[in-house]
């Protein structure tokens, strides 16, 4: 299912928590929702799951706005950062709830799961660990067979091997049935081998929503030696957006079009240089540090 967020904006009180917000989901991709703490993941995931009305704009699911919209809200499952279960609950007792909530629920796949997992569904809930709460969590949502997954930082407390084993079923459901993924996390080493396209959020606003490709193609790191440092038509002439000089040598982060960079840069003589993608820690530490957000030096040494 592809999702829109059209201008969405949500308040607490006078309190903007998203601000103006545009991201386009497509069909079948894992879609990384990144920010700062604070800069209103969570509040925009509870909009798009339809628990908070946003107070502007909409949220689409293939064109249907999802708000008070049960039918959507059967296909779309939503995990939350510390994972709700009714109070005394098993896993058995939540799969009454997600059985009768989601028509696709499958008792074969159910039953594997919990054996895969090697979790016993008859133990309540508030006897089991972080982690296994929140393999629960999986098995109940792989269970349910949604077209749409929103993850609230959903690796958070789960060992090597189960995370790596959830994304696995992930990655096969993706391929299989085209489910549709939007995840929150902090982790951006694990994002962007997971992504196929990010947004980056800060204080409510969006600051990049693109294709995880096309973000890392349109920044890189250029560290380069002259004889004599050039002249500032040589920073306007390579977009670079920053900077650091140490004697001759000059480290510097380019943005925008870097498809000829190095036809560029040897119109400058350099003595030597070196292009260097970005990690897309790097380029997330980069846009931060351009809103202000303290990054000092994290790019550049
Ligand atoms: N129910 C609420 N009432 C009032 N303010 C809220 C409420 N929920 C969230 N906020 C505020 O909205 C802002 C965004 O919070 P949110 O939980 O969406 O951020 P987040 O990006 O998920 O943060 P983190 O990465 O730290 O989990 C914060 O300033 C928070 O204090």
């Amino acid at each position: 299912m592809k999702i829109v967020a059209n201008n969405v904006n949500k308040y607490f009180g006078k309190f903007k928590a998203v601000d103006n917000t545009d991201i386009v989901v497509q069909s079948g991709t894992i879609h990384g929702l990144l920010g700062s703490n604070g800069a209103g993941k969570t509040t925009l995931m509870k909009v798009f799951a339809g628990i908070y009305e946003a107070d502007n704009g909409t949220v689409l699911y293939n064109d249907i706005p999802v708000y008070e919209n049960v039918s959507i809200k059967r296909e779309v499952l939503f995990i939350n950062d510390i994972p709700f279960y009714f109070p005394g609950a098993t896993i058995n007792k939540m799969a009454e709830y997600y059985r009768a909530m989601y028509p696709n629920f499958s008792e074969s796949r159910f039953k594997k799961l919990c054996e895969h997992f090697r979790l016993n569904p008859k133990k309540p809930l508030n006897q089991m660990s972080k982690g296994m709460k929140r393999q629960a969590s999986f098995i109940l949502a792989f269970a349910s067979k949604p077209k749409v997954m929103l993850l609230d930082e959903p690796f958070d407390g789960l060992d090597p091997i189960v995370r790596r084993q959830v994304k696995n079923i992930m990655m096969q459901d993706i391929s299989n049935y085209g489910l549709t993924v939007l995840a929150s996390s902090h982790n951006l080493r694990e994002m962007e081998d997971l992504c196929d396209a990010v947004s980056i959020m800060h204080k409510g606003h969006i600051l990049i929503t693109q294709d995880l490709n096309e973000v890392k193609g349109s920044h890189c790191k250029l560290q380069i030696a002259f004889k004599e440092l050039p002249s500032e038509d040589f920073y306007k002439d390579l977009n670079v957006v920053h900077k650091s000089i140490k004697g001759r040598i000059i480290t510097s982060i380019l943005r925008g079009d870097i498809s000829n960079v190095e036809e560029k840069v040897s119109k400058y003589n350099p003595l030597m240089y070196d292009i260097l993608p970005l990690t897309l820690e790097e380029i997330f530490a980069y846009e931060m540090g351009e809103i202000g957000y303290e990054i000092e030096n994290i790019i550049i040494e």
